[in-house]
């Protein structure tokens, strides 16, 4: 469907109310640890990982956004060219999930109805739980989202997440160029292909990969017909 050697890029970014695991869901999808350890996230944090999707080469940048109101106005940035969005609350924090409509509304403010779901994590903890499974789903169901719960902690769920969400993203890019659509866009809300040529993106400008005005689709030089360990491609930055 798309070029050889073109690679897709997805920005996806992890979003919720403080401590309800967004940070310990990437590491664990990207790194594949899990501490018990609670370090709130200073701004934003950003680890990435490939996947195959039917064969297609997927690379999913985790954007982990601070869920401290301190932080909004930096987070807020990093929201403009995300592509996709996990929306997670807490099995043990109620706040955690009436907040979700409103978290939910700000994403789509900022860039537009983007491929979402809803996670209740913990859900090692449900037995300490307020949140009723019912009003859980009525939720999901009313914003239109896929649910999923997970335990970062028992590595429950946390792969399908992403997966599902990679796999909605291409599901829309092929719609999209089956439509004719260019795969150039000028508008940070569209769905595009990053070039991901250069491997890390430490190098590069942020006004790039945060949506900033172009997102081009060119070669990927860098990439080998070689099989990676889905772990090797994640990068700290
Ligand atoms: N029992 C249990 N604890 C979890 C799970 N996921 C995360 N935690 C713990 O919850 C705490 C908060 O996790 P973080 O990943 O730091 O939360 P966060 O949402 O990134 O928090 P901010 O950076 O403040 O936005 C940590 O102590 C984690 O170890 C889980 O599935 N089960």
């Amino acid at each position: 469907m798309f070029e050889e050697d073109m690679e897709v890029a997805i920005k996806v970014v992890v979003i919720g109310n403080g401590a309800v695991g967004k940070s310990s869901m990437i590491q664990r999808y990207c790194k594949g640890i899990f501490t018990k350890d609670y370090k709130k996230t200073i701004g934003v944090d950003f680890l990435e990982r490939q996947i195959q999707i039917n064969d297609e080469d997927v690379r999913l940048m985790l954007w982990d956004t601070a869920g401290q109101e301190e932080f909004d106005a930096i987070t807020k940035a990093y929201y403009r060219g995300a592509q996709a969005c996990v929306l997670v609350f807490s099995t043990t924090d109620l706040e955690s999930f009436e907040a979700i409509p409103s978290w939910r509304e700000q994403v789509v403010a900022e860039v537009g109805d983007i491929p979402t779901v809803l996670v209740q994590n913990k859900i090692d903890l449900l037995d300490t739980t307020d949140i009723k499974n019912e009003e859980a789903e009525a939720l999901a169901k009313k914003l239109k989202l896929r649910f999923y719960r997970t335990s970062v902690k028992e590595d429950l769920n946390v792969n399908e997440v992403f997966k599902y969400l990679a796999d909605k993203y291409l599901q829309r890019l092929k719609q999209q160029t089956a439509e004719g659509t260019e795969a150039v866009h000028s508008s940070s809300n569209k769905i595009g292909v990053f070039n991901t040529a250069g491997g890390s993106h430490s190098g590069q400008k942020l006004s790039t990969l945060n949506g900033g005005d172009v997102i081009t689709l060119r070669p990927n030089k860098q990439r080998t017909k070689k099989t990676k360990s889905p772990l090797s491609s994640c990068n700290l930055l």
